[in-house]
């Protein structure tokens, strides 16, 4: 069992590997058509190719929202009211990575997310060396699970000092959510030095609940990340 149990780590840390490299040569190659909120896609033209590409790396524990806030964000543009025809499809458990490319002036957004599986997060850090901004998801109803996305958020801090850091209070939906003093408090953020950048948002990303109400805080967390980049 045990030596299954390794077999299956160690082939998830290849696909995540091989994904990424994947993911690297994927952009490379195709890296003129990229999505953009107000157009289906656009071709880079010479003066555009200027434009600075930045990587957020997406991580929180499983079943945080990680990947239902990557949906969320291609399917709005800037200020693109959700539309029914553009409900959110069920999001199924990251095995490996899952990312996606934002288009925002001057510059390309590249959100790669790492499932949150406790048997992917020993390789979170891995990733980190690359990225320009760690994006750190909590499911703010999950309070049997605080303690551990603490630890795993500081475990990440303390890897990387320099990096700049937002926070992300998903569910804030749920019955009984922790507010966002609750979650300072319970992440430990009042600990973080005052010189790393660090942001707490919160966010709402309830299925049924987006078409009815725009109001989820990706807009907030779109615009905080382009001041970011
Ligand atoms: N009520 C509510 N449900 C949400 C919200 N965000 C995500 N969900 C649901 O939470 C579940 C898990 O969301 P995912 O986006 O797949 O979570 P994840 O962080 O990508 O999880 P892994 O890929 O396993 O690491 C899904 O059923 C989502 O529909 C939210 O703000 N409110
Ligand atoms: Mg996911």
């Amino acid at each position: 069992m045990v030596l299954l149990k390794h077999v299956h780590v160690a082939l998830s840390a290849a696909a995540a590997a091989l994904g990424s490299a994947l993911f690297i040569a994927f952009n490379s190659f195709y890296q003129r058509r990229v999505w953009a909120p107000q157009r289906d896609y656009c071709t880079i033209s010479e003066e555009e190719e200027e434009t600075v590409r930045r990587q957020v790396l997406v991580l929180g524990l499983d079943g945080a929202g990680k990947s239902s806030v990557l949906q969320g964000l291609s399917r709005s543009g800037p200020d693109t009211e959700p539309r029914t025809e553009q409900r959110s499809q069920p999001t199924r458990p990251t095995r490996g990575f899952n990312f996606i490319s934002l288009r925002v002036p001057r510059c390309q957004i590249d959100f790669l997310e790492i499932g949150g599986g406790e048997d992917l997060r020993g390789y979170w850090s891995d990733y980190l060396r690359r990225t320009h901004i760690l994006v750190f998801i909590v499911d703010s109803s999950d309070w049997s699970r605080l303690s551990v996305a603490k630890s795993e958020l500081h475990r990440l801090l303390g890897a990387e000092p320099q990096l700049p850091v937002v926070v992300l209070a998903n569910k804030q939906d749920k019955a009984g959510a922790a507010s966002i003093s609750e979650l300072r408090e319970a992440l430990s953020l009042q600990s973080v030095s005052e010189e790393r950048k660090l942001f707490l948002l919160a966010a709402q990303l309830d299925p049924d609940a987006i078409p009815k109400n725009s109001t989820t805080g990706l807009q907030s967390f779109q615009d905080l990340l382009q001041q970011l980049v």
